[in-house]
């Protein structure tokens, strides 16, 4: 038999009873581990070697990790301090307890989150009371600390996993190939394997010399196994951005732009959003500590103010409580992009609009609402309104059929809703593939005249806003909002997600 040179190195260096790792290969031969990597698996593929894979988690320390060992973790610093207290016999407040332990700003949070988890003691009403037979010393996660700082292993996978969420320490696999010989290669190499001098690539000596033809050349395994090289992508959130763009400028829709930090007037008031409404309270806004809005049509604030005091049309009675310019002109960042069709419908973001018109935007917006499956505390809506004579709810239905039928969403359903701003409101669902679940997906409806009057508009607007993030949802199968957005997201999924349409 006639090998390549490295490859009968490798060989030679393999042994039929002993698993021996790459590096030792490389160690042994004097090889490049990658050469001797490649050599290994054409020899697997000739059936001379078989080659193994484990996976190994290392932990290494983050500099936080580092400092705990130095200094000792928050929450036994903290129990210390406490017992010292006295808190041991009685319980003690906190402020005290946390004066005496000198812990720096975040790691009070950190000792006070921990040390009732550990069992370490109690906190209850401002007070904290200490176990006296707890032993902070004999805590594995500390334990799990100094090990690693003296370069040892931790085998304890879920002490591992508490001190990576905790962030004191990195978890990073690695993976190592060992290689064993077959019986086939051990008979060859009884029989005597010779080496077989190859050429790795043309160059220009082998060129101009003529020797090109007389050497023998490596032969390319296309088939063998090599690092997977991933590109990178566009997020798959901005690829839906992207298609919903295409898909509403093919439906003959522009786009419509404006501030993420914007005034209440224009957040709220034109939409005839009463000032005493909940959500204006700061507990659903993001108020900003900002100077006033100063330039707003005055005009345009009068009309306002005169839809929410008596109100607008014919049967219009407003809401006949107190309405304050100040409060109008404050700035928080924009819980909808309704904001921007209010500036669009009133002409001051442009010229004054005749019907028809069309227009969206795809953009962030801000809520002071709970982290869950469904919600995120920013995330993209899409924003559109059409404007035109004698519209109704059919022209509203079968924009939304239209729009969504583009990704190939067929069954969505139509739930009558109570919008301050809209009569008729809509709310819109649709089922998710993968739990069958039925999630909202957008709000919908006909501006009232309390809205389009002010605005100077006389003919009828209906409009929309839709979760870019609940669509994504729909389309990629993802279950949680959470794995499209943030540092929770999976790189897997994520690089795999396809947009459908
Ligand atoms: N602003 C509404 C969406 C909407 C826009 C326009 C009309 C009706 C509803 C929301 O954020 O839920």
């Amino acid at each position: 038999m006639r090998l390549p040179e490295r490859q009968l190195a490798v060989l030679e260096a393999a042994s039929a009873t002993d698993e021996r790792t790459m590096d030792e290969i490389a160690a042994e031969t004097g090889l490049k581990p990658e050469t001797v990597t490649g050599a290994a698996f054409d020899l697997r593929d000739e059936g001379l070697l078989t080659v193994t894979e484990t996976t190994t988690e290392v932990a290494e320390l983050t500099e936080e990790g580092r400092e705990y060992v130095a200094e000792g973790l928050p929450e036994t610093r903290l129990y210390r301090a406490a017992v010292d207290a006295g808190a041991a016999d009685e319980a003690v407040s906190m402020g005290e307890v946390i004066g005496r332990a000198d812990l720096a700003g975040p790691e009070v949070d950190i000792a006070l989150a921990n040390l009732p988890r550990k069992g370490f003691g109690t906190i209850d009403s401002g007070e904290l009371a200490v176990d006296p037979d707890a032993d902070p010393d004999a805590d594995p996660e500390a334990a799990a600390l100094e090990t690693l700082a003296d370069g040892g292993r931790v085998d304890d996978a879920s002490v591992l996993d508490r001190l990576a969420s905790r962030g004191l320490v990195d978890l990073a696999e690695h993976t190592t190939r060992a290689v064993m010989l077959t019986d086939a290669a051990v008979d060859a190499l009884m029989e005597g394997v010779e080496a077989a001098e190859t050429v790795g690539q043309v160059t220009p000596d082998l060129l101009a010399s003529g020797t090109w033809a007389d050497v023998e050349f490596a032969e390319y395994n296309v088939e063998a196994d090599a690092p997977a090289v991933e590109g990178g992508r566009k997020h798959v959130l901005r690829r839906t951005a992207d298609r919903v763009k295409d898909v509403l400028v093919g439906m003959g829709f522009q786009e419509m732009e404006g501030p993420h930090a914007d005034s209440d007037f224009w957040i709220n008031d034109c939409l005839f959003m009463p000032q005493d409404h909940p959500a204006r309270t700061h507990w659903d806004r993001f108020a900003l500590d900002v100077e006033p809005m100063a330039e707003i049509p005055e005009a345009l604030i009068d009309r306002v103010e005169t839809a929410h005091r008596d109100g607008w049309g014919e049967d219009g009675d407003g809401y006949h409580s107190p309405w304050s310019e100040e409060f109008a002109r404050e700035v928080a960042l924009r819980g909808h992009t309704t904001s921007l069709s209010m500036r669009y419908l009133s002409g001051y973001a442009g010229a004054e609009l005749e019907p028809p018109q069309r227009y969206f935007s795809v953009e962030k917006v801000y809520r002071n609402d709970t982290l869950d499956p469904t919600h995120l505390l920013e995330f993209f809506q899409i924003e559109g309104w059409v404007m035109a004579e004698d519209l109704s709810v059919r022209d509203l239905m079968g924009t939304f059929e239209e729009f969504y039928r583009q990704f190939g969403i067929t069954d969505i359903r139509f739930k009558p809703h109570y919008n301050p701003y809209t009569e008729p409101s809509f709310e819109l669902f649709g089922d998710h593939p993968e739990t069958g679940e039925e999630i909202e997906i957008g709000n919908s409806g006909i501006f009232r005249e309390e809205v389009t009057g002010p605005l100077g508009v006389d003919c009828d607007v209906m409009a929309w806003g839709l979760a870019l993030e609940r669509l994504a949802m729909l389309t990629t199968g993802a279950e949680d909002i959470r794995d499209l957005h943030g540092t929770l997201a999976d790189i897997d999924f994520l690089r795999n997600a396809e947009v459908s349409y």
